[in-house]
Formats: C-alpha cells, sequence, structure tokens
C-alpha cells in the first residue's frame, strides 16, 4: 500500500480546532501520513485567541531542515505564518527541496478578529510565497488585503481573482464563508483560464471554528493522493460540509468542526451498500 505523506506549516491551536490541530486530524481522516512545522503557538479556545507566540526563526528552519532531510511531502499547505520572516524561510525551504503540491491558506485574521499575520508580512506572502503555489485559498477578507479591492458581489470576487493570479500562483480559490445573507456557501476557483464555481448548503451554526484550515488539510490531502487539482477541491468541499453539518458543541463560544463526520458519512453510505448474514 501506497503511503502519501503530507506536511502542514502553520500555528498551533491550543483548543484542538484550527491550526496543526485541525490539519493533522484532517489528514489522518482521508488517509494520508500528516507531518508538521510549526511556527507559533496560540493559547486559544472556543471564546477566542488569548495569547500568540511565535517560534524563533532558528526553529522553523530547523523543522523545515528535519523534514527536507528525510521525509519528502507529496503535497503541503501553510496555514498561520505570522511574519515576513518565517514567510522567506518558508518560501526558500520550498525551493532548497524542490517541494511541489503548494497550498497557500493566506492566514491573517482569526473569526474572533485576533491577528494571526503580521501587516508588513503580507507583502512576503505575495511575492516570496504565492509564485510558489499551486493553490491559495483566501477567504473574502484576506482576498480583499491581498487584490488591494472590495469584494461585494460576484462580479468583483471574479475581478480579485484575476489580480491574485497575476502574483504568480496556479490556482486561485476565493472561499464563501464570510459572504453575508446567501442560502448557499459559494467557492470561487480561477485557474487562470476559466471560473468554476463549488457551492453547497450554507449552514446556519456558530461552530465554524477552523474551516479554513480543515478546507485546506482536506485539499492538501487530495492533491498529496494524486489527485487533481478540482478533483481535491471538490473533495475539500465534501469534507467541510460534513463537518460543518455534524458539530461537536463543545466549549462555549465558537465550536470546533467535526473532524469525524465526513468517514462516518462514508462508512454509513458504505454499509448501506452492504449486507451482513450469518452463514453456515
Ligand atoms: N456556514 C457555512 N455553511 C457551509 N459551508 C461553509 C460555512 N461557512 C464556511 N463554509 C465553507 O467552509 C470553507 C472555509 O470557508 P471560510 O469560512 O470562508 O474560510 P476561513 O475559515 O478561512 O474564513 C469554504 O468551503 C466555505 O464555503
Ligand atoms: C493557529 C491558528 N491558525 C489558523 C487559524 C485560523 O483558522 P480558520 O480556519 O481561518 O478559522 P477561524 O479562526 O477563522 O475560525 C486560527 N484560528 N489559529
Amino acid at each position: 500500500m501506497a503511503i502519501y505523506k503530507a506536511l502542514t506549516i502553520a500555528g498551533s491551536d491550543s483548543g484542538g480546532g484550527a491550526g496543526i490541530q485541525a490539519d493533522l486530524k484532517t489528514f489522518q481522516e482521508i488517509g494520508v501520513y500528516g507531518m508538521s512545522v510549526i511556527t507559533a503557538v496560540t493559547a486559544q479556545n472556543t471564546l477566542g485567541v488569548q495569547g500568540v507566540y511565535p517560534m524563533s526563526a532558528e526553529a522553523v528552519e530547523r523543522q523545515l531542515a528535519s523534514i527536507g532531510e528525510d521525509l519528502r511531502p507529496d503535497a503541503l499547505k501553510t496555514g498561520m505564518l505570522f511574519s515576513g520572516e518565517i514567510i522567506r524561510i518558508v518560501a526558500a525551504a520550498i525551493k532548497k527541496y524542490t517541494w511541489e503540491q503548494i497550498v497557500v491558506d493566506p492566514v491573517m485574521i482569526a473569526k474572533g478578529g485576533a491577528s494571526l499575520l503580521q501587516q508588513e508580512a503580507i507583502d512576503a506572502m505575495i511575492h516570496s510565497l504565492l509564485p510558489l503555489a499551486d493553490v491559495v485559498t483566501p477567504n473574502i477578507p484576506e482576498a480583499e488585503a491581498l487584490s488591494g479591492m472590495l469584494i461585494t458581489d460576484r462580479e468583483s470576487r471574479q475581478k480579485a481573482a484575476l489580480r491574485i493570479h497575476a502574483y504568480g500562483c496556479k490556482h486561485v480559490m476565493i472561499k464563501g464563508g464570510h459572504e453575508a445573507n446567501t442560502e448557499q456557501a459559494t467557492d470561487l476557483l480561477y485557474d487562470g483560464a476559466s471560473f468554476t464555481e463549488f457551492t453547497s448548503k450554507r449552514l446556519v451554526t456558530q461552530h465554524t471554528h477552523g474551516t479554513g484550515c480543515t478546507f485546506a488539510a482536506a485539499l492538501t490531502s487530495g492533491l498529496a493522493q494524486g489527485l487533481t487539482t478540482k478533483t481535491s477541491l471538490q473533495l475539500a468541499k465534501n469534507f467541510i460540509q460534513a463537518a460543518i453539518s455534524e458539530p461537536l458543541h463543545i466549549g462555549s463560544g465558537h465550536g470546533p468542526t467535526n473532524h469525524w463526520a465526513y468517514q462516518q458519512g462514508v462508512r454509513a453510505a458504505e454499509s448501506k451498500d452492504t449486507t451482513t448474514r450469518g452463514v453456515r
């Protein structure tokens, strides 16, 4: 059996719903071997972010080298990178070790409003990391920051995707979780030639902590397994829809999504087609 390996380069969420923890849970559920490089430790729970503690440049470089010298990832994702310095270190490692299938989730601000990326780092993200990305997955506020324009409707979202694509990434997926007053959650893909929309029913719940991390980790898992970009994006959409639709109801604030739900659904569908009976 082939073992596919995926790497997450991201921050730790002590509450377990986002960041490294969400990524590793998602990799495991989809069946890829998960590895991690930790860029920052956050003290976080369902009520918000209580502290941010970035790792030193040396610690990030050393973790990247440990992976690079021994364990080649089939795909990788970046999440919270915190500073321009860490972004440049990550970009240099991607080039040095010729890593491929790069997903950049340009994490900037947690849903509660805490800043997870320094302002000066946006430039480094645009010029050092986006040109290396196979897929970049901003939410609407992140797409606005990267493109320097407001997104108010489908047309402006398409225009922002074109601007972000011009930084040199292969695919831009602008996620629609933050869109207001819609019955559907629509994510827009631009692949350099045409637009594709991935749509699902918008679920009414406050338990959406970590949706972006989980989505990007599922996408990375698909790419690591050799699926096409579009198939991996559909897998990610199905995974996050299941994860949001079966909330765990833990914590007293914005709870995490349910990383078990997708596989439970797959198993339930399989068991419908299976009959088990005793045979003498
Ligand atoms: N309430 C919701 N119902 C269904 N899908 C959602 C909902 N909120 C977010 N999503 C989906 O979750 C994924 C992550 O989107 P988003 O929440 O915009 O990212 P982020 O966590 O980075 O802000 C996208 O596929 C989006 O469509
Ligand atoms: C450590 C860490 N990384 C990323 C995030 C942001 O996660 P995201 O999936 O965008 O979910 P929300 O925080 O916006 O709910 C984070 N919070 N912590």
